[in-house]
């Protein structure tokens, strides 16, 4: 899959699509659901909003869209809070979740109203609705609609606009292997783009193969934020040869250390290419030469165990709960 980053006209040194969280707090009465929460999203990436279930992410979202209030901090994109931005739709596509629509409307109908609020005209959302895959099913009532479709017309409606940055919740809900590939790829495509793109899931290996940065909370707070790449870890390199200790006497040499690990050796860089030139001269077969990587589940266990509290003192009841719009002005 290609990734390369063309920056568009609205993403310059003005960092017009820029999402920028900064100490944001939201307290419930006595229970702190975001807790001085700070991180930058940057456009041409797709960055994944991570954390274990009830961590603070639909709170932090709706926050910056304007959908609740801060109990303090800031939340902008572009610099600009969202109730500040002139023509917000065209600037911000959000999929909070996907069951919020009018069970007895079509998807078209369910877009056209919008498209409508929007002063966008009819034929973007026919051109949305193919764009997601889902014309056909776009003149059928949105109360059939599997969760897979559900998601197809969230995303539609969210590009509507053909707004710089995206914000999805949890896109990947519902959707079948070949509805998660569509997506990763239909995502690159858009933060090629020079869009941004900020996902939500409570997954990370759901997510791993389609984010580019990752923002991982527990408990309200930040626990990691960089490239995803960095998860993955300086885990060394693996090489299995027929002599472990002279290779590692030869590795030693070179100032590079190492352990043996199951009848291989746990060499201690990445340089792969250094560590098969010192077996090369050693005189020493390389039977497999590999990064160390590290299992992603237990990367994201560690960095949010013991930090996860139960979920607090209020639960949604039913799936339009957390669109509620408390606070929000419009
Ligand atoms: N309006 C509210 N009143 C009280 N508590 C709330 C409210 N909204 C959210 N919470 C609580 O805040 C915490 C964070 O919820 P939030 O929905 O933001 O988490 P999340 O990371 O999105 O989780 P999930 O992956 O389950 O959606 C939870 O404990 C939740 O019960």
């Amino acid at each position: 899959m290609t990734s390369t980053t063309t920056t568009t006209p609205t993403t310059g040194a003005s960092g017009a699509g820029r999402i920028e969280v900064r100490n944001l707090t939201k307290r419930f009465g006595s229970f702190t659901a975001v807790d001085d929460l700070s991180f930058t999203v940057e456009p041409g990436r797709i960055t994944g909003f991570l954390g274990p279930n009830g961590a603070g992410k639909t709170t932090t979202l709706r926050m910056l869209l304007g959908l609740i209030t801060p109990t303090s901090g800031t939340a902008t994109i572009g610099g600009r809070r969202y109730h500040d931005i002139e023509s917000p739709m065209s600037v911000v596509g959000s999929a909070l979740e996907a069951t919020n629509f009018h069970p007895g409307r079509t998807g078209r109908n369910h877009l056209r109203v919008l498209a409508d609020t929007m002063g966008v005209g009819p034929a973007r959302v026919d051109e949305m609705l193919e764009l997601v895959g889902i014309p056909a099913a776009a003149r059928k009532r949105a109360g059939g609609y599997s969760m897979g479709m559900r998601q197809r017309l969230g995303l539609a409606a969210a590009l509507l606009g053909d707004p710089q940055v995206l914000i999805l919740d949890e896109p990947a809900n519902g959707l079948d292997p070949e509805g998660i590939r569509w997506l990763r790829g239909f995502l690159r495509h858009l933060s090629s783009q020079g869009k941004t793109v900020l996902i939500s899931s409570h997954m990370l290996q759901e997510v791993e193969q389609t984010v580019d940065d990752v923002v991982i909370i527990s408990n309200g707070r930040l626990v990691k934020q960089g490239p995803m790449s960095e998860l993955h870890g300086s885990g060394g390199a693996i090489v299995r040869t027929t002599d472990p200790d002279a290779l590692a006497g030869a590795l030693r040499v070179a100032d590079v250390t190492s352990s043996a690990q199951d009848g291989a050796l746990l060499v201690d860089t990445t340089d792969l290419r250094l560590v098969g030139d010192v077996a090369l001269r050693a005189g020493l077969p390389v039977y497999e030469l590999r990064t160390a990587t590290t299992d992603l589940e237990d990367v994201f266990f560690q960095l949010t165990e013991g930090t996860n509290r139960n979920l607090g003192p209020w639960t949604p009841t039913d799936g339009n709960a957390l669109t509620g719009q408390e606070g929000a002005q419009a």
